[in-house]
């Protein structure tokens, strides 16, 4: 067999000025070269090299285009022009995971509303240069991209699925491709104990919401030309999904935030003021803190005890995470769920592995990532891992106005915001909140056809006169009816175009304005 060449090496003229380029399996290298000339012993004239050396990764290469046809490409071991017909297949040579067939569904809704506008003027040129073909669905109505993907997309005609849009449209991805990938292997999703299928297309997302908070985490800014580009390149990330029951039916999937009392009650209030776009969360928010209301139940939950990393970590999910790479091994190998005990927690907290928590809360989440997003650089729980198969259980008890308002502004800042009396977090597989005050199932329907009973104020309520007994869930955007859920943690069944973030943000190191 012939040998192929480690390395191909050449002279490539550009403007007048003389570059020597080579090229191995991994690296494109160049540098130039003086275009004055030097004479050297036997009269000959010779280059000679200046300036630094310069690289790019093979596999961000996103197309090569051939600029003038050369007819004489007579071998005498020089570089040759490619011939034109193989233009068109050479740009897949670079790496063996490269999409070259995406769905892509655009929200024109989302956001500011300028889906369609970001997607034709700063992504499909991208894909065109990367001879990547798209069938692009603009949506008609709410749920249409996750009905689309659930039974009619002909997905194996696709390399992947991307969606313009905002955590919301994200969220209708996950759904789709989640649910159409169990009933194609026969999984009942209403199970909560189910092992699920992982989904083997790949999901892009081209930020153009209002959070665009899972963008965020996964590549550490909302750019619409860098998430294309990480498409292009075939990049991938593992993330893990919850899945959220309640009475053995299944509800939603959940990739952020899980979010009981306050983030539920903002998210309630802010349905009614789309209108006002991206602040009316600024709005809510503040009107939410200032009723502040407490919401009584019990937390049960499966400390994830048997593996890498806590909640209190300093270290961050970055690009190629061991802490995640460590972790999804452990859940791959169906290790047993071994529950230590904490010697400081007494045993009648624990049954069977779980500990319960009965109390007063003004917020519970679930932080399945770290939720970074501009509200909050550093995110709900800053050490959060995007595929370790846990999440970030945060429980905030009943406290003053005072002193919620310093938790919440420790999102903003360098200090942490779990170094406070009345908060807690837990690392955990699963969890149960089961509300003190039973739902009715009028309440319920009620609820399910979305109007808030106002009027369910205190219902045997005896601690006062003002506070409503239950909260809503805020599940990733979306509000679900039922208080009473269970939740379990399905490590790495997605993946992204994404790689991870790759350094720290310069917004974290910033000197804090207002730490009390
Ligand atoms: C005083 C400033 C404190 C700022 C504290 C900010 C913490 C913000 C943490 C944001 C976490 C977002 C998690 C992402 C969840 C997404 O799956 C979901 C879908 O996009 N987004 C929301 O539910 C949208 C949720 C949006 C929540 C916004 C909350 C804004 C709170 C403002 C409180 C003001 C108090 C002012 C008192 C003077
Ligand atoms: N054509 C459409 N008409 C109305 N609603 C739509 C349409 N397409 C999608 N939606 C719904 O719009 C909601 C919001 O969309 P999206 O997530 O793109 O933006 P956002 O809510 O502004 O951003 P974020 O989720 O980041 O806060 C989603 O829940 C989605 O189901
Ligand atoms: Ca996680």
């Amino acid at each position: 067999m012939e040998k192929q060449p480690r390395l191909l090496a050449s002279q490539l003229l550009l403007k007048n000025s003389l570059f020597e380029v080579s090229l191995n399996r991994v690296l494109l290298t160049w540098k130039e070269v003086a275009t004055k000339k030097k004479r050297v012993s036997g009269g000959m004239h010779h280059p000679f090299k200046v300036g630094t050396s310069h690289g790019v990764s093979v596999s961000e290469i996103l197309a090569v285009r051939e600029l003038d046809v050369d007819s004489g490409t007579k071998d005498d071991g020089r570089w040759q022009k490619m011939p034109q017909k193989s233009t068109e297949a050479y740009p897949y040579a670079f790496t063996a995971s490269r999409p070259k067939h995406l769905l892509v569904y655009i929200n024109p809704y989302g956001g500011k509303q300028q889906g369609e506008r970001i997607y034709e003027q700063k992504v499909a040129p991208l894909f065109t240069l990367a001879s990547i073909s798209t069938h692009v669905i603009v949506t008609e109505h709410a749920n249409h991209a996750r009905d689309h993907l659930r039974t009619e997309a002909e997905l194996k005609k696709y390399d992947g699925v991307v969606c313009v849009g905002g955590d919301g449209m994200f969220s209708e991805m996950v759904h789709g491709l989640v649910s159409r990938t169990q009933r194609d292997n026969g999984v009942d999703q209403n199970s909560p104990e189910e092992k699920l299928v992982p989904c083997t297309l790949r999901i892009g997302i081209i930020p153009a919401g209002s959070t665009d908070c899972i963008c965020y985490a996964t590549v550490g800014i909302n750019d619409p030309v860098t998430s294309a580009l990480h498409i292009i390149v075939g990049d991938a990330q593992a993330m893990d999904v919850c899945s959220v029951h309640h009475n053995n039916t299944f509800l939603r999937y959940s990739v952020s935030l899980l979010g009981y009392g306050f983030y539920g009650d903002v998210l309630a209030d802010s349905e009614r003021k789309r209108w006002m776009g991206p602040a009316r969360y600024d709005f809510s928010g503040f009107k939410t803190f200032l009723t502040h209301h407490y919401y009584e139940g019990t937390v049960s939950f499966l400390p994830a005890t048997d593996i890498l990393g806590t909640p209190r970590d300093k270290t961050r999910c970055r690009a190629g995470c061991f802490i995640c790479q460590h972790n999804g091994q452990l859940y791959s190998e169906d290790a047993p769920e071994i529950c230590e005990t904490d010697p400081d927690v007494p045993d009648s907290e624990y049954k069977g592995g779980w500990r319960v928590i009965r109390g007063k809360f003004l917020a519970i989440n679930a932080a399945s990532m770290s939720c970074a997003c501009p509200r909050s650089p550093k995110g709900l729980s800053p050490a959060a891992h995007l595929a370790d198969g846990t999440t970030d259980l945060i429980l905030v008890r009943k406290c003053s106005r005072f002193n919620f308002l310093r938790h919440l502004l420790r999102h903003t800042s360098k200090y942490d915001q779990f170094d406070m009396t009345f908060v807690e977090v837990h690392r955990v597989r699963r969890f149960r909140f089961t509300p003190r005050y039973c739902q009715s199932d009028s309440e319920l329907d009620l609820r399910e056809n979305g109007k808030k009973l106002f009027s369910q104020i205190c219902r045997d309520h005896p601690a006062c006169s003002c506070s409503p007994a239950y909260s809503s869930w805020n599940c990733d955007g979306e509000i679900l009816p039922h208080a009473a859920i269970e939740v379990g943690v399905h490590c790495q069944l997605i993946k992204l175009f994404a790689r991870g973030i790759e350094e720290q943000p310069v917004f974290e190191d910033l000197p804090n304005p207002c730490a009390v």
